[in-house]
């Protein structure tokens, strides 16, 4: 029995196997923009996508994720509240069904309508992803909202290669792709400790959350509705939506900020 996103399954049902869901650093959270702390040590982030190195994309059951050679530092996020160079690992996203909200931080109780989670790791102090992933400071996602508008120009990249991974367990190659096409023009942020919002939810991530969303077309978003939580053989249909966990209590961490 695994788990999922759904009645018996989700997100309540997670901490019977997965304890630390009632922990004191969980993800996502609900950002107060006027809780968030300026502080002087935390300067600009740096991203360093230039010589992409992705490889292929997936369906894992839970999401669509684009996975990248991990081999050494060419992908990288530096700078803000990081101390050295984390890799890049993968991306997904999280989105929910037709008009309703799917992010999984929300801004003053706002959600948006879907949430990119670019995942990296720190290679510098741990030797795989699997031990940085237990490592209080083993993790960065970087977290870009995603709001409704016109066309993304770039996200038909992914969207035109969702049909070839419908159902869980497939993948496809997914050569050439610069994730630097889906950044905002403004690299603005949050910043807290936090955890993976999926299971198995270890507490070892430093949130990295850009205040200025992309914009994509409500098509395209609808593109990844067309995924599958289930496999090709599965007697029932499981359309893949409303993957996202709602926001966990802060208890006693700090959110800080860089930038207006
Ligand atoms: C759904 C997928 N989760 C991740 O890959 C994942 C990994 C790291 C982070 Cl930091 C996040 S997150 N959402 O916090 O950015 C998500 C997953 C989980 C467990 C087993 C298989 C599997 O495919
Ligand atoms: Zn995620």
């Amino acid at each position: 029995h695994h788990w999922g996103y759904g009645k018996e399954d989700g997100p309540s049902a997670w901490h019977t196997e997965y304890p630390v869901a009632k922990g004191n650093r969980q993800s996502p959270i609900d950002i107060i923009p006027d809780e968030a702390r300026r502080d002087s040590s935390l300067g600009p982030i740096f991203l360093k996508y230039d010589r992409c190195t992705s490889l292929n994309i997936a369906n894992n059951g839970h999401s669509v994720v684009v996975e990248f050679n991990d081999s050494d530092d060419r992908s990288v996020i530096q700078g803000g509240p990081l101390d050295n160079p984390y890799r890049l690992k993968q991306f997904h996203f999280h989105w929910a069904e037709k008009g309703c909200e799917g992010s999984e931080h929300t801004v003053a109780g706002v959600g948006y309508a879907s949430e990119l989670h670019l995942v990296h790791w720190n290679a510098a102090k741990y030797k795989t992803f699997e031990e940085a992933a237990t490592a209080p400071d083993g993790l960065a996602v970087l977290g870009i909202f995603l709001e409704l508008g016109d066309d993304h120009r770039w996200l038909h990249m992914i969207t035109d290669a969702l049909y070839m991974v419908k159902f869980k367990g497939s993948s496809s190659d997914f050569k050439g792709f610069n994730p630097k096409c889906l950044l905002p023009s403004n690299l603005h942020y949050w910043t807290y400790l936090g955890s993976l919002t999926t299971p198995p939810l270890h507490e070892s991530v430093i949130w990295i959350v850009l205040k200025e969303p992309i914009v994509v077309s409500e098509k395209q978003l609808g593109m990844f509705r067309l995924l599958q939580f289930s496999g090709e053989e599965d007697s029932q249909r499981m359309r893949m939506e409303n993957n996202f966990r709602p926001p966990q209590p802060l208890k006693e961490r700090l959110l800080r900020q860089f930038k207006q």
